[in-house]
């Protein structure tokens, strides 16, 4: 198996304060990983360090590394725009653009430099038939995005993702504005995808966590206090701490 991304001790700091602590983390090529832990513990941070999202906010430092493909992200000479690329993401709320259910998909394939019209249609196609979702819209492909049940359009955000063709895919609590209707299509779908991309996956769901990943990491105050099988965290924890959390005694 091989590894497709880790963290080398890495920390982060919003301004003074200390988010993430020294996490060592790898992440399998072709496996699920979950990422548990209470409200606050570092989670979202922590993703977004893995795509360079956080780049952004004023104030922000990183410490230590995150190697993609042995790589590391943070060093020099690194094209920021090509690391999102290659490491998609999913966000909490389904957020489609003001367009069409086309244009939500065309539109980042036009960013990147695509100009075909037909390879164009194609790829908005076989993007929507891997996020699960073409049958669905297949006759309203001109209709708006926002048009589309939220499971729907957090499917499309899915398709949009996967049609820059990404090696990695980000998901922050996909299925927390869903209901168990379209969050089963989520999972069914996360479960599919796998195949072909590396996953991690932020959820404060147990039961989804336990459904649809190979590994689970749980996070404590910033800090990473476990990670191993899923089902080993699950039915024999070795840190009390977590076992308190996955029983529901704390977060
Ligand atoms: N932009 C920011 N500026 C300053 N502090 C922040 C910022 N974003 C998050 N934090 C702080 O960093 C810590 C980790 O937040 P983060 O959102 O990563 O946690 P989380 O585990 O994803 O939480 P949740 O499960 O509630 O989404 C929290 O203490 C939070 O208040």
């Amino acid at each position: 198996m091989k590894i497709k991304i880790v963290t080398e001790n890495l920390s982060f700091y919003y301004g003074d304060f200390c988010a993430l602590k020294n996490i060592s983390l790898e992440f399998l090529e072709n496996k699920v990983t979950a990422l548990i832990g209470p409200s606050g513990c570092g989670k979202s941070t922590f993703i977004r360090c893995l795509n360079r999202m956080n780049d952004l906010i004023p104030g922000a430092r990183v410490e230590g590394k995150v190697l993609l493909d042995g790589k590391n992200i943070y060093g020099k000479n690194i094209d920021v725009t090509e690391i999102r690329r290659r490491v998609g993401m999913v966000f909490q709320r389904p957020n489609p653009l003001p367009k069409s259910v086309f244009e939500n998909i065309a539109y980042g394939l036009k960013i990147n430099g695509r100009r075909n019209k037909a390879e164009i249609a194609a790829k908005v196609e076989e993007s929507l038939k891997a996020a699960a979702l073409w049958d669905e819209v297949k006759d309203k492909l001109k209709k708006s995005g926002l048009s589309l049940s939220g499971g729907q359009q957090q499917r499309l955000c899915i398709a949009r993702a996967l049609a820059i063709e990404p090696e990695v895919l980000l998901m922050d609590e996909p299925c927390s504005a869903l209901d168990p209707i379209a969050t089963q299509k989520i999972e069914e779908l996360i479960h599919k995808l796998k195949e072909k991309y590396t996953i991690i996956i932020v959820t404060h769901n147990m039961q989804q966590a336990a459904r649809v990943s190979d590994y689970t990491a749980f996070f404590y105050m910033g800090r990473i206090i476990e990670v191993g099988n899923t089902e080993d965290i699950f039915t024999k924890p070795r840190e009390k701490q977590t076992e308190d959390y996955i029983t529901g005694r704390f977060g």
